[in-house]
């Protein structure tokens, strides 16, 4: 069924209606007998990509599956979402990145593009099957240990040089075990001392972040920093571009909001991995966004039941969901942003870093993946709204500028008015 989607301004500049073919590709003239969708006063982007998702299949299909996370993603306006591989058992051979591809193509509501792990098992010490992947039908092009950091740096030197040869990027878990161990579990600093909670200091960070930039520009191949936290991080990761070494950094949308005093209620609702940030953190990772030292924003989507959420701080799991608010959490916190530069953080630079080729532009001829947002709604979240299987959402109860209305991907509309058609 061929669409023209009519009334919307395309990234936020000249009003355009924008015509799909029934093959789902953009056209440029309107396709006979085609159904409308009506974008009156919304800002039309490319569909979003998330470069960092968790979606809980294989292992844990009761906090989330790749149906319900794709049913996430599309209400959030994305298009295409990279599937961490610390699924149960994980993502680190062929068979298992053709699995969560398949059962992405199964759902049918975004592009599910499996990550592959570095290492098998996650466990840091063997390189897992880069090349099988790399190579299989998935076209794995993106290795992650994400949970866990690819702490070895012999290990980390290896995976590097491997993936330079089929154009591959590790996108790095950055937490030095010996600085911040599995129990670090808030920022470091005077709020983590007075709450008694053991803290995960950001040097953890930065110092993983300045060893990668240097193995990058030692085997010449490319790295990617998952979720970066720290203003120190950002520092080098600056320095690093300055250098000419190929890096890219992407920044959650909780980190560019939340901060460490919101632990002070022991909610572990706000427990995530990498931890909540002071506010000058938080200050620095808005300003590197703007001015693209931090190249992309990731969801970081992490669903967690509520038996392994609903615990005493220490104990309950890491991480929160996001896919659903990602694009109004962004909106809310870096207001001045303007539109294009959100398509370029949170589309057409994630689709780059990942090697989709069909996402992260509107151009005529490429599939038609598109969000259509409304930018001037005012929307108070309530976490049973959710279509995500979990509710570890930290956002309930606030109120986050524009809104996603619709949503197109490959030519067939998967939400309109906010609502999933299927
Ligand atoms: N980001 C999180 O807080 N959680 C992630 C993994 C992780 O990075 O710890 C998860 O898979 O739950």
């Amino acid at each position: 069924m061929s669409l023209v989607i009519t009334g919307a301004s395309v990234l936020g500049e000249k009003t355009q209606d924008l015509y799909v073919d029934d093959a789902g590709l953009l056209v440029d003239e309107p396709p006979l007998g085609a159904e409308v969708l009506d974008a009156d006063g919304l800002v039309a982007l490319p569909g979003l990509v998330d470069l960092h998702t968790h979606l809980r299949e294989p292992g844990r299909e009761d906090a989330e599956t790749i149906l319900t996370g794709s049913r996430a993603a599309a209400v959030g306006g994305y298009t295409a979402v990279l599937a961490m591989a610390n699924t149960s058992p994980a993502t680190d051979t062929a068979e298992a990145a053709l699995r969560v591809l398949d059962l992405g193509r199964e759902a049918g509501l975004v592009d599910v593009q499996p990550v592959g792990a570095v290492t098998k098992g996650l466990a840091g010490e063997e390189l897992a099957e880069l090349g099988l992947m790399a190579r299989s039908r998935a076209k794995v092009r993106v290795f992650s240990d994400d949970g866990k950091c690819v702490h070895d740096a012999r290990v980390m030197r290896r995976a590097l040089e491997y993936v330079k040869a089929f154009g591959g990027v590790v996108s790095q878990h950055a937490q030095d075990p010996s600085l911040a161990g599995p129990t670090a579990c808030c920022h470091e600093g005077e709020v983590s001392g007075r709450l008694g909670l053991p803290g995960w200091p950001g040097i953890a960070e930065e110092v993983i972040v300045a060893r990668d930039v240097m193995l990058a520009r030692h085997t010449g191949s490319r790295v990617h920093i998952a979720h970066v936290s720290t203003a120190g991080s950002v520092e080098v990761v600056r320095w690093a571009k300055g250098q000419g070494i190929d890096v890219t950094a992407e920044v959650t949308p909780h980190h560019l909001l939340l901060t460490t005093d919101l632990l002070e209620g022991y909610d572990p609702t706000f427990k995530v991995n990498p931890p909540l940030r002071p506010g000058e953190d938080v200050e620095a990772l808005r300003a590197a966004l703007t001015d693209g030292t931090i190249d992309a924003v990731a969801t970081d989507h992490a669903p967690h039941a509520r038996h392994d959420k609903e615990h005493a701080f220490v104990d309950a799991a890491f991480g929160m969901i996001g896919l659903e608010t990602a694009l109004a959490v962004v909106r809310t916190a870096v207001p001045d942003l303007a539109w294009t530069d959100v398509a370029r953080v949170m589309s057409s630079t994630p689709a780059r870093i990942a090697g989709l080729t069909d996402h992260g532009s509107l151009e005529v001829g490429t599939p038609a993946h598109v969000v259509l947002v409304d930018p001037s709604a005012s929307v108070t979240v309530d976490r049973a709204d959710s279509v995500s299987l979990s509710r570890n959402n930290p956002w309930h109860g606030r109120s986050l500028t524009s809104r996603v209305v619709h949503t197109v991907h490959a030519g067939r509309v998967t939400v309109r008015d906010g609502a999933l058609t299927s």
